[in-house]
Order: C-alpha cells, then structure tokens, then sequence
C-alpha cells in the first residue's frame, strides 16, 4: 500500500528568512517521520518549496507512518521553528493531491464518500482523495483504508464459511413424527399465513403453545435465577444501531421506518383523494412525502435496551444485573423462498440480557445453560446439540470467523427436523464481552470492563423443532411438557 501526498502549510506572512533553517528541518525530519514504524518503513519528505506564503511539500509512505500523519506530525515544530524567531504563524493545511495505491484483484464499483476518482489497472487500485485537513484529522484516509483492508480480505476469504464447531449433542430420541410442522398446523388451523410476506397469525391453538413454552423459560429460568422483566422498544432509530455495530452491515435485511413529512391532513389529501377514486394505493406518491427513514423495526431485540443505561455507572453489589423482553416481534426481511415458521420475516422472540464483570457475565451463561438443558432434556425431550458460532453481533455487521475477545462468542442451539433432516437454530445463547457497554459506554463501579450475555429464545424456532420432532397431537408429547401444556383451547372454525 503506497501513500502520495501533495499538501502546503498556509503562512501568515513571507518566511524567506527562515530558508536555511528549513532546509536543516526537514533534512533532519526522517526519524521523526519513521518514528512508530516497524525498521526502516514510515513516511519521507520527497521534496518540499517555499513559496510567497505557504510551504508546500510532496510526502511518500506506506501504511506504517500514513503520509497524512506524517504531514500532522510536521505541523507542530514547523510552527515553532517559524513562530519564536520569525514571527510567521502556519495558518492551516491545504491538500493538493492525496492517492492511496493497494494491489487488489477487485476494484469497487460504487461511490466510495471523499474519493474523487478510482482507477484499477493490472491488479493495483488506485484512489485520488478529496480530503481537506479536518478529514484528515477525522482519520477519513485510515477509515478508507480500513474499508479497502475489509473488502480485499473478504474477496481473500471468498465468503469464508461461518465458523461451527459441535460442542454437545444429545441422544438420538426417535421422532415420534415425520411431517412438515407447519403444514401440519395449517391443515388444524392452528395457524395461519398472515398478509404480510413471511408473517403468520397464530390461532389460541398456535398462541397456546407458544404462551406454554414461554412459561417453561418464566418458570424454570427466569424466575429462579432471579430475572426482572422489562419493556425493550421496537422501533430502532440509527443512533442505537451506530452504537451496536449494526450500522456496519444490517441494510440488506431490515425492515426501515419513514414516518410521514408532515401530519397536516392537506398534506396526504391528494393521497387520499386517489385512492378514493382508484381504491389503489399510490405508493410512488407516498413515497414523496414520507421522510427518510429513521431507522428500522427490532431486528436483534436488546440493542434500543442498552440506552435506558447508556452514560451511567452501575453499583458492585447489584451486579450481576438480569432482564428479559418478550413485549414484541422482531422483524427481518429474509431470503426468498421462506419456508414455514423455521424461517419468518416477523418473529416473536424472548429476549434475555445480562451484565456484569467477566467472571459473573460466564458463570450467569453456564446457570442459563443448565437450566436450557433441563428444559430440552427433561420437559421437551428433543433431539438437539449445541455449537460454537460466529458471534451473532459480528454475523450481523458481515463479518465472519471469531471474536478475539478471549471467552466472548456465541452458543447456537440447534435441533433436528426430521421430515427434512436439516438441524434449525431454535435459540441462542451469547457472551458479548465488553462490546455492548462500551458502544453505549455503560461503566462498572469497580471500574472493570462491564461485561453483557443475551439469549434470544425464539418461539417459532422452539415450535417448529418440537411439533417436527413429536407430531401435533397430545398423546406424542413427553409427559413434563404435557402437564404444563394443560388444555387446548378450542379453534376457530370456519364453515
Ligand atoms: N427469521 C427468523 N425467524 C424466526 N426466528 C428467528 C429468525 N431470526 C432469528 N430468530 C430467532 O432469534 C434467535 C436469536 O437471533 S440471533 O440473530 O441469532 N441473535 C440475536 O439477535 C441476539 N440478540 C439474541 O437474540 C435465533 O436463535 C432464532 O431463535
Ligand atoms: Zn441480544
């Protein structure tokens, strides 16, 4: 990676006298230039001019000492050479001509923000930057090459496959049912496709067994291990997606929230009229007068949580802290071609969130872990195991392979679907490290990293593995899960 730079320092007046002196200061400028560099890399000056009222020079690096740096490195003691002895003052930065050159295979089809021009030729890629100093100060060039860095690895790792490693598996269990789980509720009428794509409308047969596995985690989890219960919100605004890292890459599964311009009914009167006399909904009309959108619907169910403690410090004693949410659906738009309840783009998820220092954040995961265990070996008696994952939170902003946070990752849970022998994840369960508290800067009265777990618990997943595995009627289910089922309401009938 190669840095060219063509900048000058503004002057407050004519520094001819300093001439000698400069020519000394930047003869003598290679180590300060070289300084933080791995042996012999960094930046040099390659040529540099004094004008009327500017010093303008021509700066070469690699990505040891960026040329940029380099050019804020000379700022300083230019000012101080110039300043005490000859009263000129360097009134600021102006940049020429800024090209970063990488070799790449790939070259970047779409506008890149402060990059003029890209020009790939025989495997290298060069980018002209339209930067000015305070860019250079907000490190513009070192985002953009962090950018290039992100996509010449991913073109590197081809799509390197996400990380799964088997952990625990349970016995075998026979399936006490071969059929499609889903069709099998369609056909009772336990439930039913909703209007919107990937949605589903559960009758009291489908509710009842939803509301039946989620007082299975209130009973044998939630209350034991002492976890209050909290209202998270379900509309995400882009500020708590920049703090948890979604920003970085959720776009292309979200569904995005546009709230109107203006609520004055003369406003959407046209609107309104149109569809009065089309009964069509003019949707390209609407489309001009709704704002930009302000975010999107819940899509990993904790994020918005973090802001009821964002900027506050948490006592010792009353940590480690546990909440849950069960108070809305989740939204994402998912690929194609979704197939029942498995995969939805509206899903109805609890949420259970922990926080504390390392040693509690782990202990509270292995607590959870057992009790997940008692529930699927004892009450639902599934065919299941468990594995170590990409970390959903780095999944999410498109990365893939680990976390280096030493014992930060995620545990994915998966069972059998025996009509078609996949395994589903049907939970998760998540030790984040520091990642949450410090994107909403949440701090520990000790002083210690603060530390968070989450586990998403989802009912259409738990559904579905245990309708696949033990069929829609009762006298199939395991005993434990019966007891706690109780009745079944009656269905909606139609004629
Ligand atoms: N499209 C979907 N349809 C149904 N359930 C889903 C869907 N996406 C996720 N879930 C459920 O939500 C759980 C957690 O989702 S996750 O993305 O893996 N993890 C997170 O978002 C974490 N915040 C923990 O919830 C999944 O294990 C699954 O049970
Ligand atoms: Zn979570």
């Amino acid at each position: 990676m190669k840095f060219h730079l063509e900048a000058s320092f503004r002057l407050s007046a004519d520094a001819g006298a300093a001439e000698t002196e400069l020519r000394e200061f930047f003869n003598g400028a290679a180590d300060l230039l070289k300084k933080g560099a791995a042996g012999g890399k960094g930046a040099e000056v390659l040529s540099w001019n004094l004008g009327e009222a500017e010093i303008s020079v021509v700066i070469e690096s690699d990505r040891y000492v960026r040329a940029h740096d380099a050019l804020l490195r000379l700022r300083r003691p230019l000012a101080d050479l110039l300043g005490k002895k000859y009263r000129v003052g360097v009134r600021g930065i102006e940049v020429a001509k800024y090209e970063i050159e990488v070799e790449s295979k790939i070259s970047i089809d779409h506008k890149i923000p402060h990059v003029r021009e890209m020009v790939h030729r025989d495997g290298t890629l060069t980018l002209s930057l339209d930067v000015d100093e305070a860019d250079l100060r907000n490190q513009v060039p070192d985002r953009i090459v962090s950018l290039l860095d992100e996509k010449i690895q991913a073109e590197g790792y081809g799509g390197k496959a996400e990380h799964w490693e088997l952990l625990w598996q349970s016995p075998e269990r026979p399936a006490k049912f071969e059929g499609d789980p889903t069709e099998e509720m369609v056909g009772r009428g336990w439930i039913k496709h909703g209007a919107s794509r990937g949605q589903w409308i559960y009758g009291p047969e489908g509710t009842h067994l939803f509301r039946a596995f989620e007082r299975i985690v209130l009973e044998e989890m939630i209350g034991p291990l002492g976890y209050r219960e909290m209202i998270f919100p379900k509309l995400v605004p882009w500020e708590v997606w920049k703090r948890s890292g979604h920003a970085l890459g959720v776009y292309p599964e979200i569904y995005y929230v546009s709230p109107p311009k203006t609520r004055d009914p003369k406003f959407w009167e046209e609107v309104m009229d149109h569809y009065k006399v089309t009964r069509e909904v003019p949707v390209k009309l609407i489309r001009e007068k709704i704002d930009d959108p302000i975010g999107g619907m819940c899509y990993a169910q904790c994020p918005p949580s973090w802001v009821f403690f964002q900027g506050r410090t948490l006592p010792s004693d009353d940590l480690p802290i546990r909440i849950f949410d069960r108070s809305g659906t989740s939204h994402r738009y998912e690929s194609g071609g979704i197939h029942g309840i498995e995969r939805v783009d509206e899903f109805h998820r609890i949420e259970i969130v922990w926080m504390g220092t390392q040693e509690q954040v782990k202990e509270e995961a292995e607590k959870l872990k057992d009790c997940y265990r008692r529930i699927f070996e004892e009450i639902l008696e599934l065919r299941w195991r468990m594995a170590w994952v990409t970390p959903w939170f780095m999944a999410q902003e498109g990365k893939t392979g680990l976390s280096e946070m030493t014992g930060a990752g995620t545990v994915d849970y998966e069972a059998l679907l025996p009509y078609n022998g996949s395994w589903i994840e049907f939970q998760n369960l998540s030790i984040n490290g520091d990642k949450y508290p410090r994107g909403f800067n949440v701090k520990a009265q000790s002083g210690d990293p603060l530390w968070s777990g989450c586990s998403g618990v989802g009912l259409e997943r738990w559904a579905s593995a245990f309708l696949a595995q033990k069929g829609l009627d009762q006298e199939n289910w395991p005993e434990a899960f019966r007891e706690r089922f109780g009745e079944m309401p009656k269905g909606i009938r139609f004629l």
